[in-house]
C-alpha cells in the first residue's frame, strides 16, 4: 500500500514502517517556534507542569514579531520574560527584530525538509512548502513539548490538489490558494493535509509555494505540504539525496483529489469578511480603496515587493490612498533596498513599515480606521482584524494590491504588466 507525503514525513519521524490516516501517535519534535505574544504563557505553563529544563534548547526558536515595534508599554513584558527564560535555559535562537516568524524559520534554515515542527501560531503550516509537517499549536501543548520533546497528533487524511499548466500573466500563487479556498470553503480542509502538486507547483518559486502552505490553515487544514525538489534543497541548503523518499506514492490513498488547469486561473479577491468569499477582480473593478497593505508571512517576500515595484515604477499611488509595505524579514528589506525596489515603492508614495507582523493583525505599525477599505496581501479578513470592526478588508496578490493603490480603487493588475 502506498503512502502520502504527509504520512511519509510522520513515518520518517517515528521510524514506523506504516501509519494510517486517523491514527493517534506520538511524534518526536524536530523544532519549535514561539513568538512574543505567547512566550510568557508557554513559560508559565512550563513551570506549572513542574518542568525545570527544556528538552533541547537548540530546538527552540523565539521570535518577537507580533509586538514589534512595541506599541503598548505592557507588551514589553513579553520580551523581558522570553529573554530571561532563554538565558536561563541556554536558548540561543532569539530573534528580536529580524522579521516575521514564518519567514525566518525557513529563511534561516531552522526548518528543513522532512521535519516535524510546531509553532504557537496558526500559520506555522507555511513550512509545509519545504516538505515539513508543520502546524500551529496552543501554548499548553508547547509547554509540554518544552518539557518532553514529544507531542501526540492524529495523522491527517490528505486532500490532493493537482495543478498543471502555465499560470497566465498577472496571476500568482495567491490567486491559486484564494480560488481553492473559494472552492472548498473555510472549513473544507478541517484537520486535513492539503497536498499541492503538479507542473504549476513545480514551476513556482519557494516563496510562491510558501503562500499556498501559509493559507492552508485558512481552510482549517492541519498542514499544507509540497514535495521537496531541487529548488527546495537549494533553498534549505540540504543534500537532496537524503530526501528522495519524501514524495507521495502513486498508489497513496487520498480523501479527495482536485484537478485544476492553471490557464483557467484569474486574479481573484477575497471580499469582506471571510477568506472564502471569493470574487474575480473584474467583478469588483472601481470599488473604492483607502489603504493598500503589502506584507505579512503570506506575501511579504522579495518577489512580492518586486512585482509591486514593477507596477508602481515611475507612477504615483492615487491621492488620499495609503500604501503600507512591510517586508517579511530584515534580509528581504535589505535585499529589496539594494535592488532599488524600496526606492521605487517610496517614490510612488508607499510608507515602509518595519519587518514584523505590524498592520497584518492590527497590533503595531498602523491600523485601518472606521469606514476605511483596505486591500491587503495577508491571509485573513475577519471583521476588525486590521483595526476597526467598521472597516472592510479585501485580500489579494501583491500585484492586485499595487494596481488598486495606483487607482485608489480595485483594479486589474494585468493591464499594468
Ligand atoms: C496572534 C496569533 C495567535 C495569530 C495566529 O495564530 O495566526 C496571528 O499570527 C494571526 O495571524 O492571526
Ligand atoms: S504576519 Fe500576520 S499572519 Fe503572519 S504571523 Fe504575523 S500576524 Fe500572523
Amino acid at each position: 500500500m502506498g503512502y502520502t507525503l504527509t504520512e511519509k514525513i510522520i513515518m520518517r519521524n517515528t521510524k514506523r514502517s506504516s501509519v494510517t490516516a486517523g491514527e493517534l501517535l506520538n511524534v518526536n519534535v524536530d523544532k519549535v517556534m514561539v513568538h512574543d505574544i505567547f512566550a510568557p504563557f508557554v513559560v508559565e505553563k512550563f513551570r506549572e507542569m513542574g518542568f525545570e529544563k527544556v528538552w533541547n534548547p537548540d530546538k527552540i526558536v523565539f521570535v518577537y514579531d507580533h509586538l514589534v515595534p512595541t506599541s503598548f508599554i505592557e507588551d514589553f513584558r513579553h520580551h523581558k520574560i522570553a529573554d530571561a527564560f532563554a538565558a536561563e535555559q541556554h536558548i540561543k535562537a532569539v530573534h528580536r527584530a529580524d522579521g516575521v516568524c514564518h519567514q525566518l524559520m525557513p529563511e534561516l534554515r531552522y526548518v528543513v525538509p522532512g521535519q516535524v515542527v510546531f509553532g504557537t501560531d496558526s500559520h506555522t503550516t507555511t513550512y509545509g512548502a519545504i516538505g515539513s509537517f508543520s502546524t500551529g499549536i496552543g501554548y499548553t501543548e508547547m509547554a509540554a513539548i518544552f518539557g518532553t520533546g514529544q507531542l501526540w497528533i492524529k495523522v491527517p487524511p490528505t486532500l490532493k490538489f493537482n495543478i498543471n499548466g502555465e499560470l497566465p500573466k498577472g496571476v500568482y500563487s495567491k490567486d491559486i490558494i484564494l480560488r481553492i479556498l473559494g472552492d472548498i470553503g473555510a472549513d473544507g480542509g478541517t484537520y486535513k493535509a492539503l497536498e499541492f502538486s503538479g507542473s504549476t507547483i513545480k514551476g513556482l518559486s519557494i516563496s510562491s509555494r510558501m503562500t499556498l502552505s501559509n493559507m492552508a490553515v485558512e481552510a482549517g487544514a492541519k498542514v499544507g505540504v509540497i514535495e521537496p525538489d531541487e529548488k527546495t534543497f537549494a533553498f534549505s541548503g540540504v543534500e537532496g539525496s537524503q530526501f528522495q523518499d519524501l514524495k507521495s506514492d502513486p498508489d497513496a490513498s487520498y480523501e479527495k483529489v482536485f484537478n485544476y488547469d492553471a490557464s483557467n486561473f484569474k486574479p481573484v479577491v477575497a471580499c469582506p469578511s471571510n477568506v472564502d468569499n471569493i470574487s474575480d477582480v473584474e467583478a469588483l473593478l472601481g470599488t473604492k480603496i483607502d489603504q493598500g497593505f503589502i506584507g505579512s508571512c503570506t506575501n511579504g517576500r522579495f518577489e512580492d515587493l518586486e512585482v509591486a515595484a514593477k507596477i508602481l515604477k515611475g507612477r504615483k499611488i492615487a491621492p488620499f490612498t495609503k500604501l503600507i509595505v512591510t517586508p517579511a524579514s530584515r534580509s528581504i528589506y535589505a535585499e529589496a533596498a539594494k535592488a532599488g525596489i524600496i526606492g521605487i515603492l517610496v517614490e510612488a508614495g508607499a510608507i515602509m513599515n518595519p519587518p514584523a507582523c505590524g498592520l497584518c493583525c492590527g497590533r503595531s505599525g498602523g491600523i485601518v480606521s472606521d469606514g476605511e477599505r483596505v486591500i491587503a496581501t495577508n491571509n485573513r479578513n475577519f471583521l476588525g482584524r486590521m483595526g476597526s470592526p467598521k472597516s472592510e478588508i479585501f485580500l489579494a496578490s501583491p500585484a492586485t494590491v499595487a494596481a488598486a493603490a495606483l487607482e485608489g480603487k480595485i483594479a486589474d493588475p494585468r493591464k499594468y504588466l
